[in-house]
């Protein structure tokens, strides 16, 4: 008798996730999110402004905490334990890329990219350094390493930053509106390495956009309204049945 397929494993999931900011009209930034990271995916999040879009990536970035539900990372319940654990789970298992890049500007882009390694701790310097520069190399900018953020162009300043989401090889990448600010070329390369972090680099993208194109190359779109899952569909074409 042949066994029931396994469910495939979970990286990150958010399970009926709500965020009410309190207040005297409290507001609702998200409600009753259920939706699944598995590896290997790259997940495209979606909606009109104002919908959710970032509060939910806060949340699944465990930047934010669920007012109820749970966001869980590898199985684990990130909502009940304290701000170091959760920022310790941050650090080795997710990697974020924003629309503003968030460099620190009088570091180098290498500094920069080595800086999610040394505070995780577990490589020496000079092993950090090297890391870093094959990282900036495999992204195209070699020849830039050296420089300060604002020597860079800002389609190379997104690169660093993704370099620095790697940098820990965490499993899953959050990248939130990475190619708002972006002209059109730079904005097509930035695509092509996001997809190219899920089809040759072993990692998850889970990204916030408005662009259509980045939405289309995602393997899965989910399309936020009003805080809530509107619709969660796969991009992929289902092979014909032979
Ligand atoms: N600190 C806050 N106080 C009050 N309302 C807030 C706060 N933060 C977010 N909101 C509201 O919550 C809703 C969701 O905001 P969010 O930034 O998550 O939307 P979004 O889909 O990412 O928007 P955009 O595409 O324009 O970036 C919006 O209506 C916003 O005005």
């Amino acid at each position: 008798m042949s066994a029931a397929p396994a469910e495939p494993a979970v990286l990150l999931e958010a399970i009926h996730a709500t965020r009410v900011l309190p207040g005297v009209v409290p507001v609702t930034l998200v409600e009753d999110i259920t939706l699944k990271v598995h590896p290997g995916e790259f997940v495209a999040i979606t909606g009109p402004s104002g919908s959710g879009k970032s509060s939910l990536m806060y949340l699944l970035g465990l930047l934010d905490v669920p007012t109820s539900g749970a966001i869980e990372i590898g199985g684990v319940d990130t909502t009940h334990i304290d701000e170091d654990a959760r920022a310790a789970i941050r650090l080795g298992s997710l990697g974020f890329v924003f629309q503003f890049h968030f460099l620190l500007p009088e570091f180098s882009a290498v500094d920069n990219v080595m800086l999610p390694m040394r505070a995780l701790g577990a490589m020496p310097i000079a092993r950090c350094r090297e890391r870093a520069e094959m990282l900036l190399s495999q992204l195209g900018l070699e020849p830039h390493m050296a420089k300060r953020p604002d020597q860079l162009s800002g389609g190379q300043r997104q690169r660093v930053a993704i370099a620095r989401a790697m940098a820990n090889h965490p499993p899953v990448i959050l990248a939130d509106e990475p190619t708002g600010n972006l002209d059109t070329a730079s904005s097509q390369q930035v695509l092509s390495i996001l997809r190219g972090l899920v089809d040759e680099h072993d990692h998850s993208v889970v990204v916030v956009t408005h662009d259509m194109e980045l939405a289309a190359r995602a393997d899965r779109r989910i399309h936020i309204v009003d805080g809530r899952i509107a619709s969660d569909a796969s991009n992929r074409r289902e092979a014909p049945a032979v």
